[in-house]
């Protein structure tokens, strides 16, 4: 029999998240650019990599004309260590407000109701939706009481987006959510999402691994059911997500399973165009691809590693290009590498303006430490064997 369909009003600036195929929370590779992609090949709403709560508490808000972006920056925090006598503002946060309107989810890594009230403020108005990450299993994360940590600690959960719902999507009219991962058993999970449905939230992602499952083993979406019929119940929308690998895809599973929508991840990371149906043409070219992320990176003025790590993901490892690109130190060289001139004198004003040189990218100095990569002899060259694939 079907679940009788009860509905948590959508709050004014908020968004329904149901029948929506969206961009995942991803350090790193869901920054502005990668979103922007993702956007224009379909992705319904985007989320943002997960920002910790007490970085995002200091910030700054300021509007960058040059970019059209919304900035959150902030002096590094107070350390032991003696600061240099001109400190460079981080940025934290960034947002496009025209393209990303009402579409954009913030994720707040958090253990705290205060804290987490505190930091979502900062950001309320430029968004359409808070989630809080409580999935990431890594020590950083959970060492804190954040991410996995707090699926062990249901009540702490149930007061952060308790404190959420009151202090800032009531406020701000916008929509609370959550990202949580399978536990392990049934009937745990399903006494979670209960608890969690109780608080007002909107929206609720499952993410069908448990917490000490690792990324590439399958997704397991035997308590998928049921957790959507919990949500159900209690009119909160539910995102599958685990495996998913394009729209067409995500679509079938929706309806196989019952869920209202489906949350893409690697195979976005992969090629942002899986969020275009077979009908639209379906996934183009890593080519097409990796043009459309360079124009956009340049657009909005992205930091060049974070740009050079997402042309590892987007570009076949073996290919020529490529690894003309591991040699590349500047958005101008990187122009010259994928020929695409006409981007040239864009390519050089944000070099100037960000400072670009010759400096190795953190996944650059890893893959060297792998050992699929080796440094050239001169400098900060790198080269990469012929025959390795670079991307493992
Ligand atoms: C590079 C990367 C970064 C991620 N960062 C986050 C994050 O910031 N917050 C979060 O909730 N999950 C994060 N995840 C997990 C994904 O959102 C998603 O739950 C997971 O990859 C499973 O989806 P998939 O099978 O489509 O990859 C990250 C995953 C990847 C691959």
């Amino acid at each position: 029999m079907e679940t009788p369909v009860k509905r948590v009003p959508i709050p004014k600036n908020g968004v329904d998240y149901r029948g929506k195929i969206v961009l995942a929370p991803m350090v790193r590779s869901g920054e502005l650019p990668s979103r922007l992609v993702a956007l224009k090949y379909g992705a319904d709403l985007v989320w943002g990599p997960e920002t910790i709560d007490r970085s995002m508490v200091g910030t700054t808000r300021k509007v960058n004309l040059d970019t059209s972006t919304i900035d959150f920056t902030r002096l590094p925090s107070n350390s032991s260590r003696p600061q240099p006598e001109v400190q460079t503002e981080s940025l934290i946060f960034s947002t496009h407000p025209v393209l990303e309107h009402r579409r954009l989810i913030f994720q707040l890594g958090t253990a705290s109701p205060s804290t987490a009230v505190e930091a979502a403020k900062l950001v309320a108005r430029d968004v359409a939706g808070i989630d809080v990450n409580a999935g990431c299993p890594k020590s950083f994360s959970t060492a804190g009481g954040m991410g996995a940590a707090l699926l062990q600690d249901p009540e702490r959960l149930r007061s952060i987006l308790s404190a959420l719902v009151r202090d800032v999507g009531q406020v701000y009219e916008i929509g609370i959510s959550v990202k949580i991962r399978l536990l392990d058993t049934l009937e745990r999970t399903a006494s979670l999402v209960r608890t969690l449905c109780t608080t007002g939230i909107t929206g609720l992602t499952i993410h069908c691994r448990t917490t000490p499952m690792r990324p590439r083993e399958r997704a397991i979406r035997q308590q998928l059911q049921t957790v959507s019929k919990i949500c159900r119940e209690a009119g909160v929308a539910c995102l599958m997500n685990g495996d998913v690998g394009n729209k067409d895809e995500a679509l079938q599973l929706m309806e196989q399973y019952q869920v209202d929508g489906a949350m893409i991840a690697t195979a976005a990371e992969a090629n942002f165009s899986c969020f275009r149906k077979s009908d639209e043409g379906g996934l183009l070219p890593w080519k097409e691809v990796v043009t459309a992320y360079v124009t956009t990176a340049l657009e909005v003025g992205n930091r060049w590693g974070n740009t050079k790590f997402l042309l590892s993901q987007l570009m076949p490892g073996k290919s020529e290009a490529f690894q003309r690109v591991v040699s590349c130190s500047t958005y101008q060289e990187v122009c010259r590498a994928l020929e695409l001139s006409h981007l040239d004198a864009l390519a050089m004003s944000v070099d100037q303006k960000l400072g670009n040189g010759n400096r190795l990218t953190k996944a650059m100095k890893k893959k060297m430490r792998r050992g699929t990569v080796k440094a050239a002899a001169t400098g900060n060259q790198l080269q990469v064997p012929n025959s390795a694939d670079v991307r493992g």
